[in-house]
């Protein structure tokens, strides 16, 4: 019935959007651009009610009240307008996700409903009513495991792509996903607890819940690299929602694209808060004073710009910048203005003021506006600037650098000075924050002008006259669709279609939905910003991301253990005292359902090294001990390869590759599909091992090439691993990992190295394996324990 129900809203979203294209249901005046938002909405809704072809109905909900709720993907009614499928955002569904024997929501079953294609395949069911059950025949007993849905669900293998969880959201992660939309909200957890999924199908549901306020400003996801961007880009689609901004910090400050890398030192000290005072004193030093008097030849004739001058002009630009709130760029008009206005009377001295009228006094002005040497001289008293040309003037320079950065040593220093011309410049990730902190001062030019001031009046709420044309002109063609039709339209509608009509009016077509126009435009507000990997972000970073989002309604997703970037927080309270005090709150999620509880053992171990007081997720899964195998440093390549081998048959069939160091045999893991594995290695043999790897092997792709998610052997650094996960991992070298000091790092700048290590080892879902070429570390002692019979190592173990 539900399938049905759903084929018939297509078929009628689609005839009609044959009558757009067609033209019928024109209103006399309907105007190409009406009829290409109405494209835009019936598209949409289109792909929408594809995407929720698989697993449309997951679960359903008898009551005390003997009413029965099928809850899905989507919300469905019948010709009467009853609810037939409640949407899983609903808040009818929430009991869903939340009810539990103790708390019961007026709930008495819970059925989990698995099915394949459109047919269902097998179901579960939750009795919270104890008492029902005595009711309950035998086969109706059999069907009672709460967890099978989501053990089942745990236990695929992996395909290198996120995929939704509604089906089997548990009640602390529902918590999260239904946490209000004002203000901070930090989602904590170990890894593998589903801070990232959760905070995805979180951007679902307050689309869903808050579609007037949120469609039109969109929401933006930042997430670490964009190897992870692409790993979880299909999540939102398959949930229906397409009006989500994805983006790596790098991809922030439209029209540069930051592929370059940092050196640690570098990275931090770019990402030091001191850089706000340092950029902000770079755009003042380029407001010079000449140290002489500067003498000028136009025309043959001289002319000078006393220090006096100068310095009065200047401060007086600056002083009424200042007042007006003025950017650099466009206060630079009133410098030019005063000292073409001092020329000019040397100009007219020299001539004899009373042989000279008005208009000729405005030519030589205009002579001497446009005259190059006096063009120089204001370009170099104040030019104007790109942010990208200020920040790349400023690396350039020792002496512009020590001049900004006053109170920095000399090794900051030296870590932000680039030789060479600034052509030769790759902009990094770390310099994006401070391209949008140059232009916080510089103020955009040209296009980003119009952008800047575009977005202001959105910022305002203004509705212009156009706007106020179009949304008539949308509202009446909504009013005859009803008239003609079903509705379809709802009042959230009308604002996206009106505005889209309005840029097609002014034939600003590159906005577009939120989607595509608000990368491209670096004031862009948003209604709401997701960080994942929160944790790495320095406080330049918060900068600019506080900026994109003034209102502060955010979801930072983050576990602190796992930092590793130079220059990451130790607390929270640490950067959101600074911005939202007493408007931020946190949710913890305990439950591991990435990483098997043997594993989580020993990267239990290393958590405690990096904060004693923390305690591991508990893990739902259990499995295969993990492995350690010692090479020699000439055979490391080789022997990975052999292990890859292994471990790949391993995954097929279910056994323990490892030699001397096997556990018993996981049957159940056996007839399963092989999956995928990662080798994740130390920074500095990631070129090494990639080549010699690749010498022998056609199976591995290289962290950072597209074809990472899709290879059945990725080889990564800890950063490119960063957020995904693989069904085995094979970790190099720990004590390389541990070590974290990296080529031309600063000894005083710890890089996290034990962070490093705690990313690496929690990646795997099923299997995970050691190999070292020096001794084990000892933090990893464990791994040289012998097994006992039972195939456990015996020692404390971290379960649910
Ligand atoms: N309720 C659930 N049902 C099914 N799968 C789940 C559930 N919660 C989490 N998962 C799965 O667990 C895995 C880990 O989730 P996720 O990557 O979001 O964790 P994380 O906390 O972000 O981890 P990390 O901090 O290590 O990056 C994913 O495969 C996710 O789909």
């Amino acid at each position: 019935m539900l399938y049905d129900r759903l084929d018939s809203l297509r078929e009628r979203a689609q005839r009609r959007l044959d009558a757009v294209h067609r033209g019928e249901h024109a209103l006399t005046h309907q105007s190409m651009s009406e009829r290409q938002s109405y494209h835009e909405l019936l598209t949409g809704r289109l792909s929408q009610l594809g995407a929720v072809e698989r697993g449309l109905c997951f679960g359903r909900l008898d009551n005390d009240d003997d009413t029965r709720l099928y809850i899905g993907r989507i919300g469905l009614f019948d010709d009467d307008y009853e609810p037939v499928l409640v949407d899983w955002r609903a808040p009818a569904a929430q009991a869903f996700y939340g009810a539990t024997p103790a708390r019961r929501l007026g709930v008495r079953r819970r059925r989990h409903l698995r099915t394949h294609d459109r047919t269902v395949v097998g179901i579960e069911d939750d009795v919270l009513d104890l008492a029902t059950l005595g009711d309950m025949d035998d086969t109706e007993r059999r069907q009672l495991s709460g967890e099978a849905a989501l053990l089942a669900s745990l236990a695929a293998g992996r395909t290198g792509r996120m995929n939704e969880i509604v089906a089997t959201i548990q009640a602390e992660q529902d918590r999260v996903i239904r946490s209000g939309l004002a203000g901070i909200l930090v989602v904590e957890g170990g890894p593998g607890t589903g801070k990232t999924v959760v905070a995805l199908h979180r951007a679902a549901y307050l689309l869903y819940t808050h579609r007037a306020r949120l469609a039109r400003r969109g929401v933006l996801i930042v997430g670490p690299n964009p190897t992870f961007t692409r790993y979880i880009d299909q999540v939102l689609p398959s949930l229906g929602e397409t009006d989500v901004v994805l983006a790596t910090l790098a991809e922030l400050y439209p029209g540069v694209s930051a592929s370059g890398e940092d050196e640690p030192l570098a990275a931090r000290v770019k990402g030091d808060p001191r850089m706000a005072d340092v950029v902000a004193a770079a755009v003042r030093d380029r407001q010079r004073v000449p140290e002489h008097d500067l003498e000028l030849v136009v025309d043959g004739e001289p002319y000078v710009l006393s220090r006096a001058v100068c310095e009065r002009v200047r401060d007086r630009a600056r002083a009424r910048a200042g007042r007006d709130g003025e950017l650099a760029n466009r206060a630079r008009r009133h410098f030019v203005r005063d000292i073409l206005g001092a020329l000019t009377r040397q100009a007219v001295d020299r001539l004899g003021a009373d042989l000279l009228g008005d208009a000729d006094v405005q030519d030589i002005r205009r002579e001497l506006a446009a005259a190059p040497e006096v063009r120089a001289a204001l370009d170099g008293l104040w030019p104007e600037l790109t942010p990208t040309e200020l920040l790349a003037d400023l690396y350039s320079s020792a002496d512009l650098i020590a001049s900004a950065a006053p109170e920095f040593t000399a090794a900051e220093r030296a870590a932000l000075l680039r030789p060479g011309p600034p052509a030769a410049q790759r902009w990094t990730p770390a310099d994006v924050p401070l391209l949008d902190e140059a232009a916080e001062h510089l103020g955009e030019l040209d296009r980003a002008v119009y952008a800047a001031a575009a977005a202001e009046r959105r910022e305002r709420g203004e509705v212009t006259e156009e706007t106020g044309y179009a949304r008539a002109g949308v509202e009446l063609q909504q009013e005859y669709e009803e008239f003609a039709d079903d509705v379809t339209t709802t009042d959230d509608d009308v604002d996206p279609l009106a505005e889209g009509v309005v840029r097609r009016y002014r034939g600003d077509e590159g906005g577009g939905p939120v989607s595509e126009g608000a990368l491209g435009d670096r004031q862009w507000v948003y209604g709401h910003v997701i960080v994942d990997e929160a944790q790495e972000l320095p406080a330049m970073a918060w900068r600019l991301l506080m900026r994109r989002c003034p209102a502060r309604s955010m979801t930072l997703v983050g576990d602190l253990a796992q930092a590793s970037a130079p220059g990451a927080p130790a607390t929270w309270a640490e950067v959101l005292d600074l911005w939202a005090q007493g408007r931020w709150r946190r949710e913890r999620l305990t439950v591991n359902y990435r990483t098997p509880a043997p594993i989580m053992a020993l990267a239990a171990d290393v958590l405690a090294t990096i904060d004693p007081d923390a305690a591991p997720p508990g893990s739902v899964r259990d499995g295969a001990e993990p492995w350690w195998r010692p090479v020699e440093e000439a055979e490391l390549a080789p022997a990975l390869s052999a292990a890859v081998d292994e471990e790949l048959a391993a995954l097929a069939a279910g056994a323990n590759p490892s030699g001397d160091h096997a556990d018993g045999d996981h049957s159940s893991d056996r007839g399963e599909p092989a999956g995928r594995l990662a080798v994740i290695v130390p920074e500095s043999r990631f070129a090494g091992l990639g080549r010699q790897l690749r010498a022998v092997r056609t199976d591995v792709a290289l962290g950072g090439s597209p074809a990472v998610l899709d290879a059945r052997v990725a080889l990564l650094t800890v950063a490119q691993a960063k957020g995904l996960e693989f069904d085995s991992v094979v970790v190099v070298d720990p004590a390389a990992i541990l070590e974290a000091v990296r080529p031309g790092a600063c000894a005083t700048y710890d890089a996290h190295g034990a962070g490093d290590l705690y990313v690496a080892l929690t990646r795997a879902t099923r299997r995970l394996g050691v190999v070292t070429t020096g001794p084990l570390p000892d933090v990893l002692a464990r791994l040289a324990r012998p097994t006992g019979p039972d195939g456990e190592r015996g020692s404390r173990r971290v379960r649910r």
